[in-house]
């Protein structure tokens, strides 16, 4: 078994901000490590301290107590031009870019090997290519930055990264300005990453469902600052994930990885048959409506979803009434008739 590498660690870290004779301690006693190959999400609710975690652990504000190790050595002892050949971050505020290409922009990434005014040596240029090619935007090379929509600006930004050619990558909220599926393009990407180039990377983002699905490993940062760390797999099973987001009446579904309004105070509450992806989207909409759903029990009204040749058909039973119909808003208007008469 390959013994893992770590690149990045923090020893009875505590961070926060310090202004005159007050310190505000965001999280203390943090004992963290980014390996290689891996790609790890710090997630945790509005405020609990992410963007100051990532910025203390690139440098850019001062830790309050104990330290962080860059590939061994001190960070406090690393001098910018030396940490930004090992470390680098992308930041998700829109850049100020001016008129510049992305060849240019991504060009940016190798000041730290060539200088201001450097030249670029046939291995800076192999670098560039190579980063405008694994964020897929070779094509781009050309236009200038403010003709760019937002998530192709943050494909550039990430390049840009790529071409500084650090072990280290962190991203504050890669996937903020990004469609569905670009984020799950984005999140795909950084794995893919990690794991071929051997980076650590670590992002914090609030897609929680992605997070779970790419991650290799999980910052789980509660309000208050505590970090549970983990595979997600394990953080979901040991109940630290529904914890780092509790919240009144919400509760984490364990079997469909999603947040949910807590059921029991569902006026009306329904049991469901059928096949998994049919149950999945018929709770979502019943959810909606304020309706529990159970797949394991029978109730008094029961939705059997079947799916044929002419479409998929919900029939409702309930004593001795059935109904039968054959979109999820003609079930949810039938099943407001019923919530209204059993509410009291
Ligand atoms: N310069 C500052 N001085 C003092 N407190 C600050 C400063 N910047 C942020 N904070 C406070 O630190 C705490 C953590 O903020 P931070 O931005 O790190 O949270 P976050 O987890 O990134 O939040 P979000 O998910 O909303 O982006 C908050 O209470 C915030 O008000």
């Amino acid at each position: 078994m390959s013994k893992s590498t770590s690149l990045l660690a923090t020893r009875n870290l505590t961070i926060g901000y310090k202004s005159g004779n007050t310190t505000k301690v965001i999280s203390e006693n943090l004992n963290l490590t980014l390996e290689a190959g891996k790609m790890v999400c710090l997630l945790g609710p509005n405020g609990a301290g992410k963007s100051t975690l990532m910025r203390s652990l690139a440098g850019l504000q001062n830790v309050l107590s104990g330290d962080i190790r860059i590939e061994g050595e001190l960070l406090s002892d690393l001098k910018p031009s030396d940490l930004a050949k090992k470390l680098s971050l992308v930041l998700t505020e829109r850049i100020e870019a001016g008129n510049l290409t992305v060849q240019e922009v991504v060009t940016l990434g190798r000041t730290p090997y060539t200088g201001w005014l450097g030249n670029l040596s046939n291995y800076d240029r192999e670098r560039i290519n190579l980063a405008l090619e694994a964020t897929g935007i070779p094509e781009y090379k050309l236009r200038r930055i403010h003709q760019l929509s937002d998530g192709e600006r943050q494909k550039v930004m990430l390049a840009r990264a790529l071409a500084q050619d650090t072990n280290i990558i962190l991203l504050d909220e890669p996937t903020a300005h990004l469609d569905l599926p670009s984020r799950v393009e984005m999140m795909h990407l950084l794995h893919n990453l990690a794991r071929k180039s051997n980076k650590a990377i670590l992002l914090s983002t609030h897609e929680l469902d992605l997070a779970l699905q790419t991650a290799d490993q999980l910052w789980l940062m509660k309000q208050g600052g505590e970090i549970a760390t983990g595979v997600p797999e394990d953080l979901v099973l040991n109940g630290a994930f529904e914890s780092a987001f509790a919240k009144k009446d919400f509760y984490f579904n364990r079997s469909s990885g999603t947040f949910s309004i807590q059921e029991s105070t569902f006026p009306l509450n329904i049991s469901l048959s059928g096949n998994q992806d049919l149950i999945f989207w018929t709770k979502r909409a019943l959810e909606r409506e304020e309706i529990g759903t159970l797949t394991d029990a029978v109730f008094r009204y029961h939705i059997d979803i079947t799916e044929t040749s002419s479409g998929i058909v919900w029939q409702l039973k309930w004593d001795e009434n059935i109904s039968m119909v054959t979109s999820l808003e003609s079930l949810a208007n039938e099943l407001r008739v019923i919530k209204n008469a059993v509410t009291p």
